[in-house]
């Protein structure tokens, strides 16, 4: 498939996965005009979801689409143009895997994930790219909660793609009224963004668990954002990428929001309460975020001090104090 025919009115659209995120946004790709096909690996979700047009589960009191067509059979879902795979991160692989003997030649493969694969380290347009090598990857990621999105509040991301003819096609693809796409060659810039953000959320909630106060909060998402920007920096990630939407802008949303899960696992941990049932992809990815920034001889004192209480080898206060003790030097 050409980037050209990407635009093509006729260009059709497969999601992955069934969730908050996918629901959320095969819905926004239906805004379009487009049919799209939605994917759950669970019959009984798929015969929810035909029958009551609504994602109970993860995604309640929103309407599906009518040209949201659920479905069981992965093959419809990955024979399209665009596909998006918005399951999570640690799941991708397995995922694109089975997808890999059903996608077109040229399909665009959107990962929609924020997190970095524990094995391996890699982000998720690695996964992609090493899993079906017939795809073109690209990365979808931005401030934006699946509910206010769902709801058709305004909302902005963006979509990367290593050329970035082919961000912008698949960003002119699926933009609608209240959901702006901007587009970006920098993939590793906008992946890195997203993984480090939900565990620089996690920090934010348990500070908030503990009733540190407002001044520490904005502190810690200061000296967060220092940290994604120092990795970001050494995987050569633009500036403009990592103070963008998906890195700065979604750091805000989700260290600032108790609607994160990721700042609401924080915010449990910290106040001692019974850890909610959610997914929090900051958890999975806090490890291997400590191992990326090892490996580039980058400094993260909050994501280790996040790691080390999800590990239980700290107590959330002692992982303040820590925090705390460290060395007094110039700002960077
Ligand atoms: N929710 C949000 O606001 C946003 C989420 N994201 C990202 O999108 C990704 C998905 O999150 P979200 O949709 O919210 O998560 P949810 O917890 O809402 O849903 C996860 C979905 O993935 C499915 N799933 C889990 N494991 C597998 C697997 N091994 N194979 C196939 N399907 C699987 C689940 O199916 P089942 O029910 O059968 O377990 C479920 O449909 C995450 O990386 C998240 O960070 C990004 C931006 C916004
Ligand atoms: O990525 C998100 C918003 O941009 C969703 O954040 P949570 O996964 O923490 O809910």
């Amino acid at each position: 498939m050409t980037v050209k025919n990407v635009l093509d009115s006729a260009t059709t659209v497969g999601v992955i996965g069934a969730g908050a995120w996918g629901t959320a946004l095969a819905n926004v790709a239906a805004r379009t005009g487009r049919s799209v096909a939605l994917w759950a690996r669970r019959a009984e979700q798929v015969a929810e979801l035909t029958n009551l047009r609504e994602n109970r589960r993860y995604l309640a009191d929103i309407r599906l689409a009518d040209t949201v067509a659920p479905t069981a059979d992965l093959a419809r879902a990955a024979d399209n143009d665009l596909v998006l795979l918005v399951v999570p991160a640690q799941s991708l692989r397995s995922v694109a895997a089975e997808l890999r003997v059903h996608v077109r030649g040229g399909a665009t493969l959107i990962s929609c994930a924020k997190g970095i694969e524990r094995d391996t380290l890699m982000l998720p347009t690695q996964v992609l790219a090493e899993e079906i090598p017939e795809g073109r990857p690209a990365v979808l990621s931005g401030p934006s909660f699946a509910s206010d999105v769902a709801s058709g509040l305004p909302t902005a991301v963006t979509v990367a793609a290593s050329s970035l003819e082919h961000a912008r096609c698949i960003g002119a693809a699926l933009a609608s009224a209240t959901f702006r796409i901007y587009h970006s060659d920098d993939v590793a810039g906008v992946e890195i963004g997203g993984a480090a953000k939900n565990v620089m959320a996690i920090a934010a909630g348990i500070a908030a668990g503990r009733g540190l106060g407002a001044s520490a909060g904005a502190a810690l998402v200061a000296r967060s954002f220092a940290e994604l920007r120092r990795l970001g920096k050494a995987f050569g990630a633009r500036p403009e990428t990592l103070m963008g939407l998906s890195g700065l802008g979604d750091l805000i949303l989700t260290a600032g929001s108790p609607q994160s899960r990721n700042f609401a696992l924080g915010h449990a941990i910290g106040s001692g309460l019974p850890l909610p049932d959610v997914l929090a992809e900051g958890a999975f990815t806090a490890r291997g975020l400590l191992a990326l920034a090892a490996q580039h001889n980058v400094d993260m004192p909050i994501a280790s001090a996040v790691e080390a209480v999800l590990s239980g080898r700290a107590s959330p206060d002692h992982a303040v104090e820590l925090l705390l003790d460290r060395p007094l030097r110039a700002e960077n």
